[in-house]
């Protein structure tokens, strides 16, 4: 009995402290990432604003979503088009598009930034958007390489800024890396850890530290693939099959850069090696630069290490 109530009351106390559960959210920027993001979100019941810099980005994020909505259709309710048309409705019906930040951020319970990988550009959109988003409302980036400390330093509410780090795509990755720097709060974390679990999402927790956990991994591996590509030790065609075959990736190396975009590959290197030098592991590397100066970025761009030209 004394454990029942103290339990009661340890129950109570934490939901006390927990902030109002997120019903609506802002996700800035409508590409690869604030698309999926978008659809996850709407997907799970919550009222979701998809922002962008022009109209036609929004409208063409939209159509990408209903792409993907139908796969989920497909696949979830083969048996039963009617749920399955429902559940389709239900979703887009969530689901608003803008293209004014500050007048969405104005009424809204969470941010989720996930555009251009700038720190500049990004601690500027949260500056503005700090001046108006209400008292209660938490911030988080979906950044892959930057510091969250860096990116909240321009905002009042350092306690209410984290990390959502979700993985491409979207739709499909169980996983979303809840990342907290000194300043987040506990109610904070929680709340970004409960709204990751909302959308179907397995959490994992995080300092924030280069790549987090996932990409502190992966992207050294991808290097090291590349130098092993200039060395000439193996074709990128072997190394992938490789690794599929043998490490039962669902995707090799290469296949992965083309496909996460090799543009945000050597942003990524490039910042870490300017963080630490010394690191052999961040070493650039003179293959990536040139396809990248060729405007050769994977799978976007039409080619990459493979070309996906019809
Ligand atoms: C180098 C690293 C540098 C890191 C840089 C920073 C990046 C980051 O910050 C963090 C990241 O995101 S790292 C990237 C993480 N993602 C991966 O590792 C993806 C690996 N690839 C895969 O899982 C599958 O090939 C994949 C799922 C993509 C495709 O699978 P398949 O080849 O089997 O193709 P499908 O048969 O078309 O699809 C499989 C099932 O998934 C469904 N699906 C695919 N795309 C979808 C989408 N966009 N929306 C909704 N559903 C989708 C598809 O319907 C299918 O379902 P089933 O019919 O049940 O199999
Ligand atoms: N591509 C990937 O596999 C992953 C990327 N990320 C991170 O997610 C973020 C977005 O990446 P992607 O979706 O791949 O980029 P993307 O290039 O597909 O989309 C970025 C969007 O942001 C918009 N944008 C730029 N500045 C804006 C502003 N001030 N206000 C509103 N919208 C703005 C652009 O118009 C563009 O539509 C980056 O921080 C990236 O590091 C995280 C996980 C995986």
């Amino acid at each position: 009995m004394a454990f029942a109530t103290s339990a009661l009351v340890r129950s109570l106390s934490t939901s006390a402290s927990r902030q109002a559960a997120i019903k609506h959210v802002t996700v800035i920027g409508g590409g690869l990432m604030g698309t999926g993001i978008t659809q996850v979100a709407a997907q799970s019941g919550h009222n979701v604003t998809m922002c962008d810099v022009s109209d036609d980005i929004v409208q063409k994020g939209l159509a990408r979503i209903q792409d993907s909505l139908k796969r989920v259709v497909k696949k979830k309710y083969k048996d039963d088009p009617t749920a399955g048309q429902k559940f389709f409705d239900s979703t887009m019906e969530n689901i608003r598009i803008d293209t004014n930040v500050e007048r969405v951020a104005a009424s809204t319970d969470l941010v989720i930034e996930a555009i251009i990988e700038n720190l500049d550009i990004k601690q500027k959109l949260f500056s503005s958007l700090d001046k108006v988003a209400p008292q209660h409302t938490i911030f988080a980036s979906n950044t892959s390489s930057l510091p969250i400390k860096d990116i909240a330093s321009t905002c009042e509410r350092q306690d209410r800024f984290g990390g959502l780090h979700f993985f491409n795509p979207v739709p499909v990755m169980k996983l979303v890396e809840v990342v907290r720097f000194g300043a987040t709060s506990n109610e904070t974390f929680q709340s970004l850890t409960d709204f990751g679990q909302a959308v179907g999402k397995t959490t994992v927790s995080c300092k924030d530290t280069p790549g987090f956990i996932v990409n502190r991994l992966l992207v050294p591996y991808m290097m090291e693939a590349v130098r092993m590509l200039e060395r000439g030790d193996a074709s990128a065609k072997d190394i992938d099959v490789a690794m599929k075959l043998g490490a039962g990736y669902p995707m090799g190396p290469f296949e992965l850069t083309d496909y996460v975009g090799i543009d945000t590959c050597k942003f990524i290197m490039d910042g870490w090696h300017e963080l630490d030098p010394d690191q052999p592991l961040f070493k650039p590397s003179e293959l990536v630069n040139k396809l990248v100066a060729e405007g050769k970025l994977g799978m976007k761009s039409g080619e990459g290490f493979y070309s996906y030209k019809k």
